[in-house]
């Protein structure tokens, strides 16, 4: 399910980066059209009124008002007033037509400005040649005669420049509108097939957002209403994220867990242990559990009582932000529970069951090791007289008090459970013959110096230098029971080593 989502979302982020990519493409062809259009327009209009600029002041200095007329003036008026404009305007149309031939030109605009310039130079000949003594005695007809030049041409040649200019124009026009039609067919190509896919992609992604919004919802009513606390802390242990149970567990309230570090739930001893294991914890994703590493963590009440908890702890690295999650469970009942299944419910010590499983380790921990061990069998003498004179609770009593002498007496290493009625057994560890029996002696001893109601002890002891993988805990509970079934016979108050010919005397 969460492979799924995270696919969706890829394939919702891919559809994105697409879409983007898309409209960032067709954005940029939409520019550069529209740019293409712009400059297109520039040339077309800066060239084409340069040229109508260039042909209104060659008509300008060379018709009506310029060369043409003032030369006409000069010539038939014979007024000398006339010669300085004459010549001024020739050179402007000299210099117009130069400037004209500069510019981009067809090969009919050229022709046209040929002839427009051929037309000129025929009338500065005139020009020059009116100006000579011989002319100057001609009769006004006559002179009209010699200067006459033909200028339907050059007049034919202006009129097809301005048309020349108009059509250049209208092509700009048309050439304008043509670029305007495929910008506007691009961009409305773009949102046609675009749009859809904006409008699909951000369904989508309202689609995905509401999805994590509800797995947020349910991922905070997960975090509220289960039963484990949950705590969340940063690299240095600062708890940034507690849930309802957290509260109730440690009796802080939420506000005071968001201002308290981890370690200030755990007893002042144990807090230095405890932050050398958060840091090894730290940045590791893999999940550990406190139990299943072994570890028992006892965490602080607020009211000072010692709770024993079982921890699963899990790393997030996020960058440069690392934080722990942990559940944090209360294993108080699930103690006693154990407590209740492993001890015998009068005396404390183990039961039958659990002090034979725990026998049938140590057997074979010492195989393995190659490590002695001894088993007593301890049976109280007399004891039936004390219950039936004393009564059944005199009788409990006086097994416990047993119990807690043989707590007492044995090492932290031994094992003590109640086999039966009035009889313990006690499993020794690296305890060999002389040791076993010592130490049976001991208590036999110890117990009759200060036992009530003149209770003694008769205790059947068996020893193992070597452990035999053959032998089992129940070979071994038996050996010591002919030892035991030995002292009783004996006369009681008093501890039997097992030998071998007891066996056979028993059977
Ligand atoms: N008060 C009490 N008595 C128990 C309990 N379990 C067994 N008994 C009694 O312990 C007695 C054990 O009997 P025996 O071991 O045969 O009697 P004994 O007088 O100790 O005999 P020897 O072991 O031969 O000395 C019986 O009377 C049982 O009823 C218990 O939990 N509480």
């Amino acid at each position: 399910m969460e492979r799924r989502f995270y696919w969706q979302l890829g394939v919702l982020l891919l559809l994105t980066i697409i879409v983007n990519l898309a409209l960032f493409y067709w954005n940029t062809v939409a520019v550069q059209k529209s740019e293409q259009l712009n400059s297109n327009w520039q040339q077309i209009t800066s060239s084409n009124l340069e040229k109508a600029v260039l042909l209104a002041k060659l008509d300008q200095s060379m018709g009506y008002g310029g060369f043409i007329h003032h030369f006409k003036n000069y010539v038939l008026r014979r007024d000398s007033s006339y010669l300085l404009s004459v010549q001024t305007d020739l050179a402007k149309v000299y210099d117009h037509i130069h400037a004209l031939r500069k510019l981009k030109l067809s090969d009919e605009e050229i022709s046209a400005i040929d002839i427009i310039e051929s037309t000129v130079r025929t009338y500065a000949q005139k020009f020059s040649e009116v100006q000579s003594e011989r002319f100057k005695r001609l009769g006004v007809e006559q002179l009209d005669e010699q200067v006459r030049v033909d200028d339907y041409s050059a007049e034919r040649a202006q009129e097809s420049l301005r048309a020349s200019l108009r059509n250049s124009y209208e092509h700009a026009l048309i050439l304008q509108a043509k670029l305007r039609n495929e910008t506007l067919s691009t961009i409305r190509l773009g949102a046609f097939v675009v749009s859809p896919i904006v409008c699909f992609a951000a369904i989508l992604n309202m689609i995905a957002l509401w999805r994590i919004a509800v797995l947020f919802r349910e991922r905070d009513v997960l975090f509220e209403v289960t039963p484990d606390s949950i705590l969340y802390c940063d690299k240095q242990g600062h708890i940034t994220h507690v849930n309802k149970a957290m509260e109730e567990l440690f009796g802080y309230s939420k506000a005071q867990l968001l201002s308290m570090k981890v370690e200030d739930l755990i007893p002042e001893s144990n807090r230095t242990r405890h932050i050398n294991l958060r840091q090894g914890y730290s940045g590791n994703s893999k999940l550990r559990h406190s139990k299943k590493d072994g570890l028992s963590i006892i965490g602080l009440h607020r009211n000072g009582t010692l709770l024993p908890l079982d921890i699963a702890i899990a790393s997030v690295n996020h960058g440069a932000k690392d934080f722990s999650i942990a559940i944090v469970r209360d294993i108080t009942q699930e103690e006693e529970l154990v407590i209740k299944a492993e001890r015998d419910y009068l005396t404390g010590v183990y039961n039958r069951r659990h002090a034979y499983s725990l026998l049938e380790d140590e057997l074979i921990r010492a195989n393995r090791y190659r490590r002695a061990l001894s088993v007593l069998l301890i049976d109280l003498d007399n004891f039936k007289p004390l219950n039936d004179q004393q009564g059944h609770l005199a009788g409990d009593m006086a097994l416990k008090h047993l119990c807690e002498f043989l707590t007492g007496s044995a090492r932290p290493t031994d094992v003590i459970g109640r086999w039966g009625g009035d009889e313990f057994l006690i499993v020794c560890p690296e305890t060999a013959h002389l040791s076993a029996m010592s130490f049976a002696q001991r208590l036999v001893k110890e117990f009759a110096e200060q036992a009530e109601h003149g209770l003694t002890l008769s205790i059947g002891v068996v020893a193992y230098d070597f452990v035999s993988d053959q032998l089992s805990a129940n070979d071994c509970v038996d050996q010591a029971d002919a030892a035991l079934y030995r002292a009783k016979s004996r006369g009681r108050d008093q501890a039997v080593m097992f030998e071998v010919d007891l066996m056979m005397t028993s059977n």
